[in-house]
Order: C-alpha cells, then structure tokens, then sequence
C-alpha cells in the first residue's frame, strides 16, 4: 500500500471542559479519498485545524508525509492545500485570477496557471463566471460559485495532502456531482484527501475509507463497504410517523420480518431488512398505513447513511419535523438492538 500521507496517532484537544478530540488516530496514504463524517460539533475542524497547524493537540502526534506537524507546523502546512469551511476571501477578483494567483502562489508557471485556472473551471462547470468579479457583501457571485472557485484555488497545484472542510456547501446538485468526481480525480492522481462532510450520501461514491466522529471519539472507520455492514442485498425500509404518533417497530418482536438495524431520525424510523422479506414487510406497513397508523413509507436499498446514523447515537431523539430529506448529521438519532 502507498505511503501515508498523513498520520494522526491518538491526538487530544480540549476546550475547557470540552473534548473535542479524544485520541483520534487516522491514515490517508497518497492516492486515498478518506471522508471524515461527523454530526455538528463532533470535533472535525478542531483536527483539520490541528493537522495544519493552526491548533496544538494537548497529546498525541501528527505527521505530514515525513513532518512531525506538531514539531514544524510550517513545514508540515506547506504539504497540505486546505479549503477551510468559511468561503476563501476572493472579493474583487474574478475567479479566473483568483485560481491563477494560488496556482502562482503554490509554484506554478504563469502558462501552466492559466491553463490550470481554465481547465478547473471547465471541470466544475463555472466557466460562465470565470471573469465575474465577487462583491463586497457576497455580490457578483453566488456562494456556490464562491465556494468552487475556493475548491479549484485549492487543487490548482499538486499536493501530498489536501483537506478539504465542508467543500460541497452552498452548491446546486449536478455542480457537486461535478465536484465529487474532481475530489476523487485528485485522489487518483496521488495525492491524499481528507475530506469532511455532512453528506454521507454523496460522500458514499468517492472515498476509500471513512472515519466517523462522534462527540470527539472515532465510532466508526473503514471502507464504504465494511462500514455499512450489511448484506448487499439489504434493504431499507423507511417509515414516516405521524406527528406525535406511536413507533410500530418501538418492540422489534412486532415487526414481523427480521430487522438488521433500527434507526430513528425525528419521525423517520429506518428499519434495515433483508431482501428476501421485503414482501412481507411492505405488506406489514401497508397494512399500517391503511390502518392510518404511518404517514407513509417506502422500500429502498440500505445505505451508508443508515450505518452512520446507528454509528453517532444520541441520548434524545429529535422530534422535528423530518418530512423533508435531512440530511443525517443534522439530526439526532437512537438505535435499537438488533434481534436478527
Ligand atoms: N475555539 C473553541 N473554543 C471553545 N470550544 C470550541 C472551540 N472550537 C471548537 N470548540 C468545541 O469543540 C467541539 C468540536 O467542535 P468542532 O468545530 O471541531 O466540530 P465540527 O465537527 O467541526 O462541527 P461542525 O460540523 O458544526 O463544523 C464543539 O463542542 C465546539 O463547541
């Protein structure tokens, strides 16, 4: 396997009476997409900010390729390109000078630059922007437009290491479609990529491995596939409560088909079954929902977000109205043993 690019041995960082990282341990090794997933607050900036160097852990070591990042933060920051979560400062250039200054910045030709700046744009589809310059006041452009011409400002250079915090916010679907496949473009060039996200999802389709935090701890690590655990041919059986309404599935020796995995996020309530049974599991809702006792529910694949939820428990279930497609590190969730 290649070498690592970064290596983060049981590092912890406290605020006060916060432990926003408690002995995390971590690899990306050069040509690896490694996704850092975490509900708010689970601590994945206070490590970003660790590894480059702009926070000391109180413990435990982090290298960059072959520098102690504790040791040298200069050194180690100078092998890592950041997209930090906040947007870069770009008002009164246009994104096209914007990319073409960091591609200067990070040692590129003034040729090589422009071209860089060109082909990142294409790529990303913001070619229409390119020489729109951004306001004061987030005028000129959109903050999607903002936020992908901080990303290619980031990966204009080649790198060992590039972190990118939160890189898909504020942009429209097929643009992070666009997005999502340069990140991994630029893992299969070689270099390393930590990548945070709230979007386990989408996350699903370009990372190697992935780590998942939760109140400061590692809860979870390894590929898509080991992670998610389950058969693939599992399914996902989602129910819908009615406001305030009563869980059919709270005593899992009522469902009447095996059940892998309880979850419930707020009013959704995911049950991962297996295949052979979704007959009579949706004969087992539908009878519910005619009873008037479900809002709805639906059968689909069982994905990664439903590991990711039952991985980041929490001691309340959040009661909010989950009607619209949440997004799974904005909520809450509980986990029920499993009886299959
Ligand atoms: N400078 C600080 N001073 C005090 N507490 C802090 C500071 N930075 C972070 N924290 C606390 O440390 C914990 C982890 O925060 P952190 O920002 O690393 O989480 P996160 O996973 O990046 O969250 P988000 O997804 O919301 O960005 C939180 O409880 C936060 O309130």
């Amino acid at each position: 396997m290649s070498a690592d690019v970064l290596a983060v041995d049981g590092i912890t960082r406290r605020f006060g009476a916060v432990v926003a990282n408690d002995r995390v341990t971590l690899r990306v090794r050069a040509g690896e997409v490694v996704g850092l997933l975490g509900h708010n607050g689970a601590g994945k900036t206070t490590l970003v900010s660790q590894v480059v160097g702009l926070l000391r852990p109180d413990s435990g070591a982090i290298r960059v390729g072959d520098v102690d990042a504790v040791a040298d933060p200069a050194g180690a920051r100078r092998r890592v390109a950041l997209q930090a979560q906040a947007q870069a400062p770009i008002n009164g250039l246009t994104p096209r000078t914007a990319i073409e200054l960091a591609g200067r910045i990070r040692g590129l030709s003034p040729r090589r630059a422009r071209a860089a700046a060109e082909e990142l744009a294409a790529e990303l589809d913001i070619l229409p922007w390119i020489d729109q310059k951004a306001l004061p006041d987030g005028g000129g452009l959109s903050g999607g437009v903002r936020r992908l011409t901080s990303f290619a400002m980031t990966v204009v250079a080649p790198t060992p290491l590039v972190v990118l915090d939160e890189p898909t916010n504020d942009i429209d679907a097929s643009r992070r479609r666009r997005l999502w496949d340069a990140v991994r473009r630029i893992g299969d060039e070689g270099a390393g990529v930590l990548l945070v996200t709230h979007n386990v999802v989408e996350a699903e389709r370009v990372v190697d491995e992935l780590v998942v935090l939760d109140r400061g701890k590692v809860v979870a690590a390894g590929s898509p596939a080991a992670l998610r655990g389950s058969q693939d041919t599992d399914l996902r059986l989602e129910l819908q409560l009615h406001p305030g309404g009563a869980d059919p599935s709270e005593v899992l020796a009522e469902v009447p088909v095996p059940v892998a995995r309880r979850v419930r996020t707020g009013r959704r309530v995911l049950l991962t079954v297996p295949a052979a049974q979704a007959a009579a599991a949706v004969a087992w809702a539908n009878g519910l929902r005619e009873k008037g006792a479900l809002d709805g529910y639906a059968l689909a694949p069982a994905t990664l977000e439903d590991a990711y939820l039952a991985v980041t428990t929490s001691e309340s279930t959040d009661e909010a109205d989950a009607s619209d497609e949440p997004t799974a590190s904005d909520e809450a969730a509980t986990e029920e043993p499993s009886r299959a």
